[in-house]
């Protein structure tokens, strides 16, 4: 059996040991030869690094693995790139969330004015990221994760559009399905889903059980006797059970589909923001938490030198996810998975290079995407708003546009109004300086 060579490029993230841990599980399944981890921050890399060491030293045998800040060595003779960077750190995050909030505007790190700001940060390090890994690795497959997804696949298709094996990818949809197989006791594994929208601003439509049978409206059903939570609550910090909570009112208001837990910030953005606290956001919640577990534990068990008794501090979901999404392009087993392509069609009234997300089955030749065909208004209308936000602010980066950076954030759906655009995009701007184009 081929053995595949894997590079980790954020090697230092919080959600590298699930990862780890994850290609621990799949070994068998997905055999890898080499394992490197690549990180421009080489002491925060180190921490996990050493973590890995004892973790394979125990539990995988043979596994040629190394970690670096050189990408000399992270990129040669490489299959699978495994992308999951965030460039300026929790420190930019807290910024992202906090500056728009002094304007009572949500931050919202990935579709909101924060995630704008995350975006024109994020675009020059993964166009860098690409141009690298090809120089030595022409024909690895880039599986990226780094957000803002939404923006950056869009900069990522300009770039590198005839790059047939470069795939823009959310955990958010398989979270959603694990959550609805929990609370209907089904194989989350054994859905079909018909899915629509943008990164973080879509839609189930259907989800079919193995038998055919649409599951919509019984989790609709479900969701509203019982409410809604994750599949993983117990790991999940409260300000993440809240959002789920808040499923119950997106389907009592906007009952046709299942919505992608996001989309709260769009439909309900003074209300969300009443309800958050300047001085303390979910950066400060995963700074003081996820980040702190994970390198303490880290730490603990390389100074251990076993991971016997090594503590859970991950969700599995997302290091699954990834792996198995590997596993299923390197052995064209044409799972089902919801991934970012252009549209060309798939939904058939928006326009066609839109980066959308769709279901797509995922195999040796890349995702082939399912089309769902025309949507309603209300739903073409929210997708069309968020949609020219998104290209706005590609389009300001490319072309160092402040103007053009001023109409995506007007557009944005927790912004809209441009008198406080301008005051945001002003703050934005001091805040990321060295990490943004100048705009002009
Ligand atoms: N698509 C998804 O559904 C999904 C899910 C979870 C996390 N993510 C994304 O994964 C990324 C990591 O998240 P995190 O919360 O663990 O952040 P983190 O800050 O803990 O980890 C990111 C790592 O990337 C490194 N890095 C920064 N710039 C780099 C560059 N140019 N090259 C290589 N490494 C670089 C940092 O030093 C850091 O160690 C983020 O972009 C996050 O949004 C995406
Ligand atoms: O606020 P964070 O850093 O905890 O999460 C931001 C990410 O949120 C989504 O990811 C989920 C992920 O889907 C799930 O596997 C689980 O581990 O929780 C994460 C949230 O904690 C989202 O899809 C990502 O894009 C965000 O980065
Ligand atoms: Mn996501």
């Amino acid at each position: 059996m081929k053995k595949y060579n894997i590079v980790i490029v954020g090697g230092g993230s919080t959600w590298t040991p699930g990862l780890l841990n994850s290609l621990v599980k799949k070994k068998d399944e997905f055999p890898l030869g080499k394992l490197v981890m690549y990180d421009t921050n080489g002491e925060r890399q180190a921490v996990i690094g050493e973590f890995a060491r004892v973790l394979f030293k125990e539990r995988y045998a043979g596994l040629d693995f190394t970690y670096t800040t050189d990408k000399e060595i992270a990129f040669r003779d490489v299959d699978f790139v495994f992308c999951q960077m965030r460039t300026g750190g929790y420190q930019m995050r807290e910024k992202d969330e906090k500056l728009p909030l002094q304007f009572g505007v949500i931050g919202q790190e990935t579709c909101g004015p924060g995630g704008f700001a995350y975006g024109l940060r994020s675009i020059r390090d993964m166009i860098q990221l690409i141009q690298d890994v090809r120089k030595h690795s022409k024909e690895a497959w880039i599986l990226n994760y780094t957000n803002p997804a939404a923006i950056v696949a869009e900069a990522v298709n300009r770039v590198f559009n005839d790059d047939e094996r470069i795939l823009n990818i959310c955990d958010q949809p398989v979270n959603l399905l694990r959550s609805y197989g929990k609370i209907l006791g089904m194989d989350p594994y054994e859905f079909e889903p018909v899915y629509f929208g943008l990164n973080h601003f879509g839609w189930f439509k259907h989800l079919y059980d193995k038998n055919g049978a649409d599951m919509v409206p019984v989790i609709k059903q479900i969701v509203r006797d019982r409410g809604f939570a994750p599949a993983d609550a117990e790991q999940r910090d409260k300000s993440w059970l809240d959002t789920y909570a808040m499923v119950e009112d997106m389907l009592n208001d906007f009952p046709e589909y299942l919505p992608n837990t996001y989309l709260q910030y769009y439909l309900y953005p003074e209300y969300k923001a009443s309800k958050m606290d300047p001085n303390h956001t979910r950066a400060n919640e995963v700074m003081n938490g996820r980040e702190k577990r994970v390198f303490e534990e880290c730490r603990r068990v390389a100074a251990e030198g076993t991971v016997e008794n090594a503590h859970v501090v991950h969700n599995d979901a997302h290091g699954d996810m990834i792996v198995e999404v590997a596993e299923s392009i390197a052995f064209n087993k044409n799972s089902l998975y919801v991934v970012i392509v252009e549209n060309n069609g798939l939904i058939s009234n928006i326009q066609d290079d839109a980066m959308v997300e769709v279901t797509a089955c995922l195999g040796i030749n890349g995702p082939r995407p399912f089309g769902v065909g025309k949507i309603d208004t209300f739903y073409k209308g929210m997708i069309e708003q968020q949609l020219a936000f998104e290209k706005l602010t590609v389009d300001a980066y490319f072309e160092g546009s402040y103007n053009k950076a001023l109409k995506a954030l007007t557009l944005n759906r927790i912004v809209t109004d441009a008198k406080k655009a301008r005051k945001i995009l002003d703050a934005l701007i001091a805040a990321n300086e060295g990490y943004w184009p100048e705009l002009k």
